[in-house]
Parts: structure tokens; sequence; C-alpha cells
């Protein structure tokens, strides 16, 4: 605490946020005066921890947080404390651990539950490392929810035919609010590094520094905070949907992971000689055998199936391949210290602390089971059958057949987020959807 406290009034720091990602990895939590934040323990009430984008959750069989929905107790990390740039008094940001009132790491955390990934690591002696790269659009202010609300913003008026990646005056058009975005995430010392425009009309990419992985998922917690505000101090908003438009591509946060070594600060993937070893392939191997089983925190909403499609350089099987976009494990080219496997799946939608911890799952288990990889990919991989899940529904059963996943993240917390997804899942199921109504009404 005595690191925070210094800080605090190092920065002359009026106000602090309390924050806590719940289960879609957005932020709650509380404001506190500094002066009451030194002197009390935190706490919040449990039932914060079930909250997703579709609201509160009703637990009604009062089994995944206390029936009484008692406050949990929460730590504040010293190495997440940021100032908040866009508050009007100096405040504060600082993410918290949930602790039971037992004093055990809260079952039902997602930050938690990437810490129980990385404990199992380090039991190997090993440490991943992870880079994010995250994609996004900036789209027009619109609420009415049957409109087109996503039309994307632009002056140029793109066209799917005038698509361009890495179009530098595409990207200029935003340069206002780009840096803005820079500005805000170097306040709050976020190694955003590199920013691209992708090659849907105003989507953009930012890439991450390589590091620890709480860390990162940390700053693309606070990242994906920074970039709704940014774009709201613009009169317009930044959607981390999965696929927010029919015919423009879908936002994916790719991860490229590596693994070292805790003594040596090697990277275990490969040999003496740089040559990639057999860890590597079982890292591969897992990546491949388990992610049907882990699929749902890389794609958490029902939206983010849709993604899943030939087109748009998005993921659609379970291939990896050399320097192969197509595929949704690619090996990128680089010096052997950088030996590492980026993995396709993710949406930007999903809560940067489970998809970390279930990508790490998968390579982890891989490497545990020697699981051999099938033959690398050559070619256009898109072209192959579709063999990821299309809907949440499928992607939730093959959750519930996965006893590896229950292992890794902790039953209760499987059970809490398979409850929430399914429940979200029909919920979605009972709104009738304006295709159905144009085609079926009048004509069946
Ligand atoms: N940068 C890219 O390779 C594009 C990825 C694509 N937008 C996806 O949804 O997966």
């Amino acid at each position: 605490m005595d690191k925070i406290t210094r800080w605090l009034a190092e920065h002359e720091i009026a106000e602090v946020e309390c924050l806590v990602p719940d289960m879609s990895g957005n932020a709650r939590g509380k404001f506190t005066p500094t002066d009451k934040f030194l002197k009390q323990d935190s706490r919040l009430p449990e039932s914060i921890l079930v909250q997703t984008v579709t609201g509160d959750f009703v637990d009604e069989h009062n089994e995944l947080v206390d029936p009484a929905d008692t406050d949990m107790l929460l730590v504040p990390d010293p190495d997440s404390v940021r100032l908040n740039p866009w508050a009007n008094d100096p405040t504060a940001q600082i993410i918290h651990d949930c602790y039971t009132r037992d004093g055990r790491p809260h079952p039902i955390s997602t930050r938690n539950i990437l810490k129980f990934v990385l404990e199992k690591y380090l039991l190997k002696g090993w440490k991943p490392i992870v880079a994010p790269e995250v994609e996004f659009y900036l789209v027009k202010r619109n609420l009415d929810p049957d409109e087109k609300l996503s039309a994307p913003v632009g002056r140029s008026g793109r066209t799917e035919k005038t698509r361009q990646s890495y179009s530098i005056d595409a990207a200029n058009e935003y340069e206002p609010i780009i840096e803005d975005m820079y500005d805000f995430c170097e306040a709050q010392g976020l190694d955003a590094d590199t920013l691209i425009h992708e090659s849907g009309t105003a989507q953009m990419e930012i890439n991450f520094l390589h590091g620890d992985p709480l860390q990162l998922a940390d700053q693309i917690f606070t990242f994906k905070r920074t970039v709704r505000e940014t774009a709201l101090r613009h009169g317009i908003y930044a959607t981390f949907m999965a696929k927010p438009m029919e015919d423009e591509p879908g936002s994916a946060l790719h991860l490229h992971q590596n693994v070292i070594d805790v003594k040596t600060e090697k990277n275990i993937f490969v040999d003496e000689t740089g040559k990639e070893n057999s860890k590597f392939l079982h890292f591969i191997g897992g990546m491949q055998k388990y992610t049907p089983g882990f699929i749902s925190f890389f794609a958490p909403n029902v939206n983010s199936y849709r993604r899943f499609t030939p087109e748009m350089a998005a993921p659609t099987s379970l291939h990896w391949g050399y320097d192969n976009r197509t595929t949704g494990l690619r090996v990128p080219d680089s010096s052997p210290q950088g030996k590492r496997l980026e993995n396709r799946f993710p949406g930007a939608d999903c809560n940067p602390y489970l998809a970390i911890a279930a990508s790490l799952a998968c390579g982890y288990l891989g490497m545990i089971n020697k699981v051999a990889p099938s033959a690398p990919y050559q070619g256009d991989c898109s072209m192959e059958p579709v063999t990821l899940p299309r809907t949440q529904e499928h992607a939730l059963n093959l959750l519930s057949e996965c006893e590896e996943a229950a292992e890794m993240f902790g039953r209760k917390f499987v059970k809490a987020w398979s409850a929430i997804k399914r429940d979200e899942y029909e919920e979605f199921n009972r709104v009738i959807s304006s295709w159905e109504r144009e085609y079926l009404l009048l004509n069946v």
C-alpha cells in the first residue's frame, strides 16, 4: 500500500476509481475520495462479478454468488495504478483483486482466472509472454438500435471496392481522435505501439508491445475504456463488437504468445540452435485440440460467431500455418528468441482476462499432454469447410463437454459463465429479427 500512497500523494490525487472487471471485461466499481480510500478496506457486493453487457444476471438458484450478496474484499494492485486523464479532478484508476470474505481469491473474478492459469505455468518454471492486437470501429452516434447503428464514420465514404488496409491517408482522416487516443494512452502508461487503418471503413488496429499477460490484460481493459471515452469526446462511438456490420470485416483481438523459462529467460519454444522444438509443436497441438472447448471465451457474445466467415481474414477452422493469415493459428516469421504463435480466434468483444487465460490454458494443456499438431496448412485456408462453432449454443455445449476447462478455470467459474451465457442466448433467441419478418411474415 505504501507504493500506492506515495503515488497518490505525488500526483495530488483527489479521487480514486476502484475498478473491478466484470464477466464481460467491463469496468465496474466505485469512486472514493483519496483520504477515505487510504483509511478503509475497500469492499463491493459480490454480484458485480456476474454482471455482463446485458445487465445484471439474476442468480435464481443462489448458486453462483452468496445468496445474501455479501461484500467481497478488494485489494488494490499497485502495478495497476494509473492516472485517469479524462477526469476533471485529479483522479487515479486502480484495478482491484477480489477476495472472498474468508480471504480466498474470488473464484468468479475473471482477473483471478488469468492468475490461476499463470500460476500453473509458474509451477513448471515457465512464464508466458503475450502481445495483443486490438481492432475496433469508429461509428456514428445513433441510439436507435433498429437503424444501422454502426454506419462507419468517414468523409470519404469508402466502400468495399476501395478497402485498403494500412492506408495512411485513411488513418490521417481520423487524426484528431487518434492523437487524443495516443495522448491518453501515454498519460496512462499504456504500451500502445503502432496504429494502422484496417481494411474496414473506419476500422483501426492498435498493436501492444509484448509483455506480462496480466499487465497486458489490464492494459486492454484500460485501453477499451480509453478508446470509448476519446470517441465520445469527438461526438462519435467506438465499438469493439466482433461483427458490427454485415458487409465489413469483423474486429479481432489477436494474441501473439510465447513462453520463457523463468530462470534463463530463454524462449522455451526453440532449442539451443534456435530451431523450434517439440514444446512449440505441442503448444500448437494444444491450441488445436482445446480451442473448441474454450471457444466461448474467444467468442463470448451471440454476435461473435458472425465473425467466423471465410471472407475477411477471420478464422473458420483449427488449421495452423507458417506466416499464413488465413489460418486461425499463425506462426509469424521471427528471430529464434521471438518464436511465437499468433492466436487469431478471439474477437475484439472478448473479456481480455478470459481470452488470454483460455489461450494460454490451451497451449499449456498441449505441452503437458504432449498433443501433436496437424501438418501445417499451406495455401488459402478460407477454402476449407467451416468447422468452428457458428452459434453460442454450440460453443457452450462444447464447453460443458470440456473437463479441462473446468480444471483450469474452476468448476464454479465455468458454471457461472455457462449460466450467464445461456441466459443471454435464450434472450437473443426470443427476439424475432427483421430478417424473419421480411421473408416469413407474409410468405409462409
Ligand atoms: N488484421 C487482420 O488480419 C484482420 C483480422 C480480421 N479483422 C478478423 O476479424 O479476424
